[in-house]
């Protein structure tokens, strides 16, 4: 504030922040470390009032609490966007409030089923917040920064957890130490509601907060949607972390630590997890993201292995947060792996967790105690924490094995030289790639929406190759030929108004047949290999997705146009339309200066488009680096190459002396 009183804009605050957002993050702190606090507080009471001798035996009952807290996260978002319609602010604080009486109830009513009912309340109460993360926010920063308004939203939910952790540990020892080993859960449960009264208190104090239609996407319907090999692996790891918080109560009450020892696992799983996913990107940055993943989760698995087996909290807690580390790491490497798939790795996240708190606490429960010689047990608690780690390992090599993007160089020295922080590049006659008759040569097609960086790409995958004595045409649509250049101007021209989409998808057709017979097939012919910057899936993002008109009547005609001409490997270069626009000078062409609407359907049929033939395509993230991006290019490249020199002139050649200078 300056003395006038009027807000300055805060030099150092990232682009699109104004005060009202940074409030509403800080309402959105305070609510979800009430929300993660729930999850301690109400468990806790679950164990307690469970009073069954055996703590084995109160597993179901914490299991069911769990449960019924994340339930309505999976079954009644799509029910948010009704809340919609009404006042945001008021709707926010009720949220806070009934949580608040919830919780301040269950200690007072003490009751089993009561507090089961309270837990599945306090779900659906936190529901209305999601909304501050999918549209409020965003809509608070304005559309040139809503991404990242939604980006720092989500890591204000998260980076709750970890803190909610240790005040959990830290108020059960303090519970502890006042009133003895057999505390109950009450001072938890009271420092909660009062979280919860500081969030309401920050949201009246917010200014107006913009209303709009709330997208809360229903996570069975994404699970469905998008599947991929990475959410294989984010599922083992929430089957694996679901089993550790399930029996976390119960390990620690075994070991004698009650709910500070509840708190400390709790804390260590969260810290490490925060941790992991902060540091993942960081993470041995030169090595594959999909090999990453594909480590991270058995690496994780091992550790749960470990900690099945020990019978030492301090142990316990340690490797839980090892365990969160590693799960992190591999939660932030599956993000860059598929990308435009998050909605569907969140889901898997979410309903394998549910699945693991409600399935495993009865299945440990009825394993039961197992005394193997006079001094060590076997739980059913360690039996589900041993299969939650077997399973998720499986799961992660399953992840590995379909999504290997650098299939042929081998793992080890690969990773030796990623922890040397260097890339691994194995000559180029040792990767392992099927000879290709050297009369016929490739065809690499770059595509993707304006502005991703397909001509950057092709450009550096083109320099690549000559650099390795390839015979390279660079080539790109519309326009690479001379009716093509006119034809160009015809589609590009902003004064080319009324153009029929039918005549639109003629022309880029009529353009490509002469590109495809004048310079693609002769380049082939000599077998060259040919870098094109777009081809015939542009077509079909652009006119069939955007213009909405059939795909498959613009797949035949444009088979008859390149003669049924198919490249071999296609790079797709996927980028939010908004950020690719952004990225590219000022004026906009035709098809650029078509609404934001438009560029979305182009950017949903490239995927679609992808996911009929996945061996064909190379589907990468254009906001990483330049240089990350044309290595994994070159790698994918290297699989597809000729020899490049003809087999028969190597034949004679190899009995020479090399002539190195
Ligand atoms: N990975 C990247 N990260 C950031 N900027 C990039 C990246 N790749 C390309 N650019 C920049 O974006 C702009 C558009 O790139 P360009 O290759 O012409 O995209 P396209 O051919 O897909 O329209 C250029 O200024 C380029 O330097
Ligand atoms: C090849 C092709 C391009 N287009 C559009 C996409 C681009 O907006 C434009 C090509 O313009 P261009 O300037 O080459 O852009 P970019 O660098 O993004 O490739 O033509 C189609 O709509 N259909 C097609 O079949």
């Amino acid at each position: 504030m300056t003395r006038t009183g009027v807000t300055r804009p805060d030099p150092a605050a990232p682009p699109g922040d104004s005060p009202n957002l940074r409030r509403l993050r800080t309402a959105l702190a305070l609510s979800s470390t009430g929300q993660w606090l729930s999850v301690g507080a109400l468990t806790a009471m679950a164990g307690v009032l469970a009073r069954d001798d055996a703590p084995l035996d109160r597993a179901p009952a914490i299991g069911l609490v769990l449960a019924l807290l994340l339930a309505p996260a999976v079954l009644l978002a799509p029910l948010v966007p009704a809340v919609g319609r009404l006042d945001r602010r008021t709707v926010l604080v009720a949220a806070d409030l009934v949580r608040l009486v919830l919780l301040v109830s269950v200690p007072l009513v003490d009751a089993q089923v009561w507090t089961a009912v309270a837990a599945l309340l306090v779900g659906v109460a936190a529901l209305p917040w999601t909304t501050v993360v999918t549209t409020t926010a965003p809509a608070l920063a304005g559309a040139d920064h809503a991404e990242r308004a939604r980006t720092a939203a989500l890591r204000t939910v998260f980076g709750a957890a970890p803190v909610a952790g240790v005040l959990f540990a830290v108020l059960s020892l303090v519970a502890d130490a006042v009133a003895g080993a057999a505390t109950r859960a009450d001072l938890v449960l009271y420092v909660t509601a009062a979280v919860f009264l500081a969030s309401a208190i920050a949201v009246v104090t917010l200014g107006d907060l913009p209303r709009g239609a709330d997208r809360v996407p229903s996570p069975l319907g994404l699970l469905l949607r998008n599947g991929s090999a990475a959410g294989l692996a984010v599922l083992g790891l929430a089957l694996a972390g679901g089993a550790i918080v399930a029996v976390a109560q119960v390990e620690a009450v075994t070991l004698g630590a009650g709910n500070p020892g509840y708190g400390s696992v709790l804390a260590g799983l969260a810290l490490g997890a925060a941790f992991g996913a902060f540091e993942g990107p960081r993470v041995l940055a030169v090595f594959s993201r999909v090999r990453l993943l594909g480590l991270a989760v058995p690496a994780g698995a091992l550790l749960l292995l470990v900690l099945a087996l020990v019978h030492n909290l301090v142990v316990v807690v340690f490797l839980a947060g090892f365990f969160g580390v590693a799960a992190g790491i591999a939660w932030s490497a599956a993000r860059s792996v598929v990308p435009d798939r998050i909605g569907h790795l969140r889901s898997v996240a979410l309903v394998g967790a549910l699945v693991a708190v409600a399935v495993l606490p009865p299945v440990a429960a009825a394993i039961g105690t197992h005394r193997l010689g006079d001094d060590y047990a076997f739980t059913g608690a360690q039996a589900i924490l041993l299969a939650g780690a077997v399973l998720a390992a499986l799961l992660g090599f399953v992840a590995l094995r379909r999504l290997d993007d650098r299939r042929g160089i081998p793992l080890v020295p690969d990773l030796v030289a990623a922890l040397r922080g260097e890339r691994y590049t194995p000559p180029l006659e040792e990767a392992s790639r099927p000879l290709r008759p050297a009369e016929r040569g490739v065809f690499v097609a770059f595509e993707g929406g304006e502005g991703a960086g397909k001509t950057t790409q092709a450009r550096l995958a083109a320099i690549w190759l000559r650099d390795h004595g390839y015979d390279v045409v660079t080539t790109h649509e519309p326009g690479a030929t001379k009716i093509g250049m006119r034809l160009r101007a015809m589609l590009l021209d902003r004064d080319t108004t009324g153009l029929s989409p039918r005549a639109e998808t003629l022309l880029y057709a009529a353009d490509r047949a002469d590109h495809v017979a004048n310079v693609i097939l002769p380049a082939m012919a000599r077998g060259a290999i040919v870098v094109s910057d777009r081809f015939v899936d542009s077509s079909l993002a652009y006119q069939g997705y955007g213009r909405k008109q059939p795909v498959e009547d613009i797949a035949k005609l444009n088979g008859w146009a390149t003669q049924g001409l198919v490249p071999d490997l296609t790079v797709l270069l996927m980028v939010q339309p908004e950020a690719g626009l952004r990225r590219l000078p000022a004026p906009a062409d035709r098809i650029e200066s078509e609404p934001a609407e438009f560029h979305e359907r182009v950017r949903d049929g490239f995927l679609a488009l992808a996911e009929t033939e996945p061996d064909r395509y190379l589907v990468l993230d254009a906001s990483r680096p330049q240089s990350e991006l044309s290595r994994q290019i070159q790698d994918r490249i290297r699989e597809i190459l000729p020899d490049p020199v003809p087999a028969a002139a190597e034949d004679v050649t190899s009995t020479f002396p090399a002539i190195t200078d």
